[in-house]
C-alpha cells in the first residue's frame, strides 16, 4: 500500500471548561458549569493518540488555539491592555467571555473538510476550514485553523488550504463531521459523501424544528467546487432533520465511513435507500465494492445512539483488511448498544473488533473519538511532505504529556474565566508548543 489515512487529533487546549455553548448538543447543554479538568482531558486524547500510533497508525496533532480570544472580545469594544480586555468581558458580558474561551478547537473534525489527491482536478491535497458559522464559540476558529493547516501542509505543489465559506448561514460548514470519504484503497479516486442539515437557497428540502441545521447544502457544493472534485465523484445526502432535532447535530454522531464500508443508524438520511444506491453505484465505477452496516431502530434507538456515541467512532483498517472500531467508554454503559456492538463482531462483517477509551472530559461536551480526529488520506510521498514536528512519536508523547502537566490546571469552572493569569498561562504553554511542534508564529499573540 502507498497511502494511508493520517489522523490529525486535537490536543485539548488548556481552557477546557463547561459553558453549554452549544444548543442542540445534550451533552454540552447539560453538563453547563460542571467543573472541567483540562489536565485530564489532555491526557485522555493524548492516550487515543499513542495507542493508535502504537497500533501501527499513523498519528498527527494538531495544535489548540490562543484562548480567551482577546482580538474577538477586541472587535466587540472591549479595550484597554490584554489583561483590562479580558476583565472587562468577564464583568460586562461573562457569557461572551466563555464563548471566547473555549477549548472547542479541540474537535479537529469540524476543523476542516479534506479531499485527499486522489479526487481533486490538479490532484493536490485540498483543505477548506469550516467557517463554523453557526455558534459564535466556534465561528472564531478558522484563521487559526487555517493557519495551523498552513504550518503543517506548507508544500503547495502537494497541498492547498482554502480560506473558509462566507461567514454567513447560507454557507454555514461543519467541516468533516458531515463528510465522508469512500475507496477501495487509500490511494486512486474516491468517492466524497457530503451530508447537510438544510437548504439554505431552495425551500423544497425540509428542515429541522428544534435544534438548528449548522450545515447546509450549498456550503457542501461550495466545498466540492473549490476542491475540484467530479460529478461522478460525489454524493450529497440530507440528513433526517427528526435525528437533528434529537440531538444528532452533526452527522458524524448516526454515522461513520472507512474505505467501503459505511456504519450508521436506519434513520441516518432522508431518502436512504437512494444515497445508499447512489455511492453503490459510484464507488463500483471507481473500482469500490460498498458495504452498509445498517443499525435498525429496533435494536439501538436514535436516543441511544445519542447517548453512547456508538456512531462517532473510528473504524480503522488493519492490515488484513478488516477493521478495528474504536468507541468511548459511554457505549460500555448503554446496555443494546454494548451488546449490538458484540453481535456485530461476531457476524463475520467487515468490523471484527473493538477498542474502547476514556474520552469522558470531551464527551460531556459532546465530543467522542470521531470528532477528536481530523481524517487525512495521504500517499507516502504526501506524508513526507507533511511538517514532521507533529507526527505523533514515542518522543512527541511524552514531550507533550510532560508539558500538559507543566501547564494545565486539573480544575477549571466557570469563574476561572475571569482570573486574569489564565491568559497568560495558556500563551505560555502555545508558545512553548510552537517550539515543540516546529510551526513557527501562528497565534496571534506571537504575531505583534
Ligand atoms: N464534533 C463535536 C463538537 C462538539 C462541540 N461542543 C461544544 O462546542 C461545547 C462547548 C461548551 O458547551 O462549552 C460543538 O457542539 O460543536
Amino acid at each position: 500500500m502507498n497511502a494511508y489515512e493520517v489522523n490529525f487529533d486535537g490536543l485539548v487546549g488548556p481552557t477546557h471548561n463547561y459553558s453549554g455553548l452549544s444548543f442542540g448538543n445534550v451533552a454540552s447543554t447539560s453538563n453547563t458549569k460542571a467543573l472541567a479538568n483540562p489536565r485530564l482531558a489532555a491526557k485522555q486524547g493524548l492516550a487515543k493518540m499513542k495507542a493508535l500510533h502504537d497500533l501501527g497508525f499513523k498519528q498527527g496533532v494538531l495544535a489548540p488555539h490562543e484562548r480567551p480570544d482577546v482580538a474577538s472580545l477586541r472587535r466587540l469594544g472591549f479595550s484597554g491592555t490584554d489583561g483590562e480586555v479580558v476583565a472587562r468581558a468577564a464583568k460586562e458580558a461573562p457569557a461572551i467571555l466563555a464563548a471566547a474561551s473555549s477549548a472547542s478547537c479541540m474537535w479537529t473534525a469540524n476543523a476542516a473538510t479534506v479531499s485527499p489527491s486522489g479526487d481533486t482536478a490538479d490532484r493536490r491535497v485540498h483543505f477548506t476550514p469550516a467557517n463554523l458559522n453557526n455558534k459564535f464559540h466556534r465561528s472564531i476558529e478558522h484563521p487559526t485553523t487555517r493557519r495551523l493547516l498552513q504550518a503543517m501542509f506548507a508544500d503547495e505543489q502537494r497541498f492547498m488550504v482554502h480560506e473558509a465559506l462566507p461567514a454567513q448561514m447560507h454557507f454555514g460548514d461543519e467541516g468533516a463531521a458531515n463528510h465522508t470519504r469512500f475507496c477501495a484503497e487509500y490511494d486512486g479516486a474516491g468517492v466524497e459523501f457530503f451530508v447537510f442539515g438544510a437548504a439554505a437557497f431552495d425551500g423544497r428540502y425540509p428542515a429541522p424544528q428544534r435544534f438548528p441545521a449548522r450545515q447546509t447544502l450549498e456550503a457542501c457544493q461550495a466545498v466540492a467546487r473549490l476542491h475540484g472534485l467530479s460529478e461522478s465523484g460525489v454524493v450529497y445526502a440530507q440528513q433526517d432533520p427528526a435525528t437533528i432535532d434529537a440531538g444528532v447535530f452533526h452527522n458524524d454522531v448516526i454515522s461513520v465511513g472507512n474505505r467501503n464500508v459505511l456504519f450508521h443508524h436506519e434513520k441516518s438520511f432522508l431518502d436512504q435507500p437512494r444515497v445508499l444506491e447512489e455511492l453503490s453505484r459510484k464507488l463500483a465505477a471507481v473500482g469500490g465494492h460498498f458495504v452498509s452496516v445498517e443499525v435498525p431502530d429496533a435494536e439501538v434507538s436514535v436516543a441511544e445512539a445519542v447517548k453512547s456515541y456508538l456512531f462517532n467512532s473510528q473504524l480503522l483498517s488493519k492490515s488484513d483488511g478488516s477493521m478495528i472500531i474504536v468507541v468511548p467508554e459511554e457505549c460500555r454503559n448503554v446496555e443494546r448498544v454494548w451488546s449490538y456492538l458484540h453481535k456485530m463482531i461476531g457476524s463475520g462483517g467487515p468490523i471484527n473488533e473493538i477498542r474502547v477509551f476514556d474520552l469522558k472530559q470531551s464527551m460531556q461536551n459532546g465530543g467522542g473519538p470521531a470528532c477528536l480526529r481530523l481524517r487525512v488520506a495521504l500517499s507516502s510521498s504526501e506524508i513526507a511532505a507533511v511538517n514532521q514536528g507533529v507526527m505523533m512519536s514515542e518522543q512527541l508523547f511524552l514531550t507533550l504529556n510532560g508539558w500538559v502537566e507543566r501547564h494545565y490546571r486539573d480544575r477549571l469552572g466557570g469563574d476561572d474565566l475571569a482570573d486574569p493569569s489564565l491568559l497568560n498561562e495558556c500563551r505560555g504553554a502555545l508558545d512553548e508548543l510552537t517550539q515543540i511542534l516546529h510551526l513557527g508564529s501562528v497565534y496571534p499573540f506571537q504575531q505583534v
